[in-house]
């Protein structure tokens, strides 16, 4: 029988793609989607492929165990979670949940959840706190090198304005960023700290948004404790993701273009300096998705037993 997964904070951008996510799974069907600006709205009017009769409801968060959804994923602005984690404890409910905010990658009771670094320490966890985008493709770049770098970690990350959600900011606002780049938190990023505490090494992240609306690039700076070839460098990324369904290693350096609506990661560019002590890494991911709801939803198929990959390849999305 499939397990029901509700959805709170539907309405924005990664609840839209957790929508169509976990409508189209096989495994899993929606329990409920919260959203105060669209209660009493059908779904299928905003989803017409989800199809049916759901509701968007605005339970408070007493409210929320009474759905008795199997699983329950938070797409709320940062610093909301606890108060929906308390009401599930109170009300003596332990769905699974996974935490898209910031809230708990720095707490050690909850699974920090980037399922190619870290599903060997996934034990049944029901708690699972999910990756910041920026912060995915950071690590995914940086992890087959931990071993040879010296010094910090120095990542260039230029995101499409989804990733700073739907609360009007001059980082969502297309007037203000026609023709622009906009640099913002320049140290001491979330992602930074993120990043910096999951890969025990530290990095210095430049974060900039642009123009589009989907999809980041990562251009990273690793200095090396020795001289590598351009060739061992890339053969350890291929042997790294070998096995990686949602991760693919290019000789060339990634456009961010061609992975808006994708589900994966690129990570390629290897641009070694003449010494050989210094690469430049490229990695691309959808914010949305590999950033967030496809993410999001290799977690839930870990925690169920699923296949890691069921309902994201199956699905893939047509190319913008
Ligand atoms: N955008 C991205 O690229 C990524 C986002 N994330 C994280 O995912 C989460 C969701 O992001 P995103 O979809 O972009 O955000 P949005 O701003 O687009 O959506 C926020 C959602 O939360 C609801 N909401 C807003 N304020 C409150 C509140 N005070 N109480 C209850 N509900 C509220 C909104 O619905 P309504 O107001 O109708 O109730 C809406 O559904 C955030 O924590 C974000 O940091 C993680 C990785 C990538
Ligand atoms: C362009 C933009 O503003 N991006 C967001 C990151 C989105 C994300 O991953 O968010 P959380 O870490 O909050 O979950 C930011 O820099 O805060």
């Amino acid at each position: 029988m499939a397990k029901t997964v509700g959805i709170v904070g539907a309405r924005g951008h990664v609840g839209a793609e957790l929508i169509r996510l976990i409508a189209g799974h096989p495994g899993f069907e929606l329990a409920f989607v919260s959203s105060r600006e669209r209660e009493g709205q059908r779904v299928a009017e905003h989803f017409p492929e989800v199809g049916g009769e759901l509701r968007y409801t605005a339970p408070s968060h007493e409210q929320l165990p009474q759905y008795g959804a199997d699983a329950v994923v938070l797409a709320l602005p940062n610093g909301k979670a606890a108060d929906c984690v308390a009401a599930f404890d109170a009300a003596g409910a332990d769905p699974v949940v996974v935490d898209l905010s910031a809230d708990y990658r720095f707490d050690d009771g909850w699974y920090y959840g980037l399922p190619e670094l870290t599903r060997a320490r996934y034990a049944g966890q029901r708690r699972i706190s999910n990756p910041g985008c920026y912060a995915t493709a950071m690590q995914l770049a940086v992890a087959p090198l931990l071993d040879v770098l010296d010094g910090p970690v120095q990542c260039f990350g230029v995101s499409g304005y989804s990733g700073a959600g739907t609360t009007p900011s001059d980082k969502n606002d297309p007037d203000k960023l026609r023709d622009n780049l906009m640099p913002y938190a320049l140290t001491g990023h979330m992602h930074e700290r993120e990043v910096t505490r999951h890969l025990g090494h530290p990095v210095e992240f430049l974060p900039h948004v642009a123009p589009h609306f989907r999809g980041l690039t990562v251009t990273s700076n690793l200095h090396l404790n020795r001289a590598f070839e351009r060739e061992a460098l890339v053969q350890r990324y291929r042997d790294r993701y070998r096995d990686e369904g949602l991760v693919q290693v290019l000789d060339e350096a990634p456009w961010v273009s061609a992975i808006a609506d994708r589900h994966h990661v690129d990570v390629g560019g290897f641009t070694l300096s003449d010494d050989g002590r210094r690469v430049v890494v490229v990695s691309t991911l959808d914010n949305l998705l590999k950033g967030a709801a496809t993410q999001a939803l290799q977690n839930l198929n870990l925690a169920f037993g699923y296949d890691e990959l069921a309902g994201i390849q199956a699905h893939p999305r047509p190319r913008p």
